[in-house]
């Protein structure tokens, strides 16, 4: 990047669009946050008030805009609206009304097709996806999604963009649903849910044997470079008796329909797979940030001591 970030824009002041502020904030990057709703602005300025002080948000590196304003060349469009198709096809022709043919636009969705997204545009060559996970500001890593159209010169901007937030940019070759984490995740949850359906296990001690062994591990090292020391003939050898009986369904489980209909959607009904509170949320929430934060550093201390993964 030859020239410096003017404004980074982000569209969507939900769970995302606020840690995705404080994310450029602390970096002291501007911040332009545009939301349809009010309402989220004004918790999203709170939010960010509490977090750098007032007198950061006075200064105008930070303001809030229900509507959109002409963008110059070298601000950064973020899309991190609501996860559906036409909502975000909606805000990146916006997007495209109120900016130069020239300016980066990515879109933090989940796993919907970056072309699909893009269908549309005029210049779909400048968009690219940049999959943060919550917090934004605290996560290191960022999935960059190229769609068809998206020019080698738009991932490299991007990765530069990521980079100088200090994040960890891997680039996919191609889009896929889901991308690479959510199809992990997904598929991890799927055999979970199979395994509680067929009462094989209980919440409880599901919970304890993946945190405690599988868990613990995938902190340190990636899949492929644990199985690469555990050896690639025990993973066959295993891999040969065991796929049959996997849980391969391609509908979601009983259990989930069944919960969620019941509206037991987790922390935030107050009942899951476990029961909650308001006093155990809170501890939850900050006993997760603060010990992410101590996972992060141990993680990116033995990346630094040598343990890469070279190839
Ligand atoms: N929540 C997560 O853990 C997570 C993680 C990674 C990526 N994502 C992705 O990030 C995106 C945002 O997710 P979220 O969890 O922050 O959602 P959210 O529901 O918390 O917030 C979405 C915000 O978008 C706003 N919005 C909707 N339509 C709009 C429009 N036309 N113009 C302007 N604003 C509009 C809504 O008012 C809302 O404030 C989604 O694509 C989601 O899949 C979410």
């Amino acid at each position: 990047m030859t020239q410096p970030i003017e404004r980074v824009v982000i569209v969507g002041a939900g769970t995302m669009g606020v840690t995705l502020a404080k994310l450029m904030l602390a970096h002291r990057l501007p911040v332009r946050m545009i939301d349809k709703q009010a309402t989220a602005l004004e918790a999203c300025r709170r939010e960010i008030e509490r977090t750098f002080s007032e007198h950061l948000a006075a200064a105008g590196e930070f303001d809030v805009q229900t509507h959109w304003s002409q963008e110059g060349e070298t601000s950064i469009i973020i899309e991190s609206v609501t996860e559906n198709l036409a909502i975000k096809r909606a805000v990146i022709a916006e997007a495209e009304a109120h900016c130069a043919a020239t300016t980066l636009i990515v879109t933090n969705t989940s796993g919907l097709s970056i072309d699909a997204i893009g269908q549309g545009m005029r210049h779909p060559e400048r968009l690219a996806g940049a999959h943060f996970f919550n917090p934004a500001d605290l996560i290191p890593a960022v999935e960059v999604i190229p769609g068809a159209a998206t020019t080698k010169a738009t991932i490299h901007h991007t990765c530069t963009f990521l980079t100088g937030l200090g994040k960890r940019p891997a680039v996919l070759n191609q889009s896929v649903p889901g991308f690479v984490a959510n199809r992990i995740q997904h598929a991890i949850m799927r055999e979970c849910l199979s395994l509680l359906e067929k009462g094989v296990v209980d919440a409880e001690a599901l919970d304890e044997i993946v945190q405690f062994s599988i868990g613990v591990r995938l902190a340190l090292n990636g899949p492929l470079m644990q199985r690469d020391l555990n050896g690639l003939d025990t993973h066959l050898n295993i891999a040969r008796y065991l796929y049959e009986d996997l849980e391969d369904t391609h509908t979601p489980s009983r259990l989930l329909e069944e919960y969620v209909a019941q509206g037991r959607l987790g922390a935030k009904t107050g009942q899951g797979f476990y029961s909650w509170d308001d006093a155990r949320i809170k501890r939850q929430e900050h006993q997760t940030r603060d010990s992410l934060e101590r996972i992060i550093a141990v993680a990116m201390e033995e990346k630094r001591s040598g343990n890469d993964g070279e190839r």
